[in-house]
């Protein structure tokens, strides 16, 4: 299904990704894993192209990704859709006009700018909105929604290019822990529901742990961890981490572990 062979990126000097290598067989929910400047955000770029790839080849149903151009690279760019750490919402346009957003590759330029939008991806974009647990902010302005709540606006508008892939490059970096366990859910029920391939950056081992099926750890550029998380021990992921013996998970968790624990606390009669 993908094939990720010896990818490689340089900016000038500095080798940001360094002959990455894996494959996928079967869409799978995948955690990538490291400390900052590792190379995840790189890699996923690539994958999208958003950048180019310096060296190595990535295949994705026969097809030659790396090489793509023109309207074929913007084909690919939508059938693989990029989620980030920021939402990149359009701040004072209103919910669903932002989830419509999504279908700017297929429709033309005249209709994109004056917002018109066929009754068909309307009713479209309200069912994803209804979905992910937001259709009553339709018609809100996105900047007045919670982080939460924009980064499932971001993740609606990327089903509206009914993508086979989702790259969400740190989608709940900037979330509380409350609304961090409601996108990764979110993330998790398209993978299961709708047989997507989701490949998530993400910084904190418990989260990749609790969501993933299976986990890719990068050090300086290179992979050096891909398993399952029940492999992810503590010492592999201080190793990944490039940590000493004073090395703690706590330091890298998103605290939904924490989360969920004091909810059943609270769920257990006095
Ligand atoms: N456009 C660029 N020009 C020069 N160097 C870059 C560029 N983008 C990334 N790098 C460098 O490449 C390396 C990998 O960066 P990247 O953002 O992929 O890491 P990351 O693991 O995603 O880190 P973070 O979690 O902080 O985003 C870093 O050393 C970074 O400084």
């Amino acid at each position: 299904m993908l094939s990720v062979q010896g990818l490689t990126k340089r900016f000038g000097d500095k080798t940001a990704v360094d002959k990455a290598s894996f494959t996928v067989e079967k869409p799978a929910m995948i955690g990538i894993i490291g400390r900052s400047g590792a190379g995840k955000s790189t890699l996923l770029r690539m994958m999208n192209r958003l950048a180019d790839v310096s060296e190595g080849s990535m295949v994705y149903n026969d097809v030659e990704i790396s090489s793509l151009r023109g309207a074929d690279k913007r084909e690919w760019q939508s059938r693989c859709a990029m989620i980030f750490q920021q939402f990149n919402l359009v701040p004072r346009m209103d919910v669903v006009s932002n989830v419509l957003h999504g279908t700017l590759n297929r429709r033309s330029t005249l209709a994109s700018m004056f917002n018109l939008y066929p009754q068909v991806d309307i009713h479209k974009a309200i069912e994803i909105l209804d979905r992910l647990g937001i259709a009553e902010q339709a018609a809100k302005r996105a900047e007045a929604l919670s982080g939460g709540q924009q980064q499932r606006v971001a993740i609606a508008r990327a089903l509206m290019q009914d993508p086979q892939i989702i790259l969400a490059d740190e989608p709940i970096a900037s979330l509380d822990p409350m609304n961090a366990q409601i996108v990764m859910e979110a993330l998790r029920r398209i993978h299961e529901e709708d047989g997507r391939m989701v490949i998530c950056n993400l910084h904190t081992l418990d989260t990749a742990r609790r969501y993933c099926d299976r986990v890719i750890g990068m050090r300086d550029g290179r992979i050096v961890f891909d398993g399952t998380p029940a492999q992810l021990t503590t010492g592999v992921a201080r190793d990944i981490y490039g940590a000493g013996d004073d090395f703690s998970e706590a330091a890298t968790s998103t605290e939904i572990e924490t989360l969920d624990r004091s909810d059943s606390a609270r769920a257990v009669p006095a």
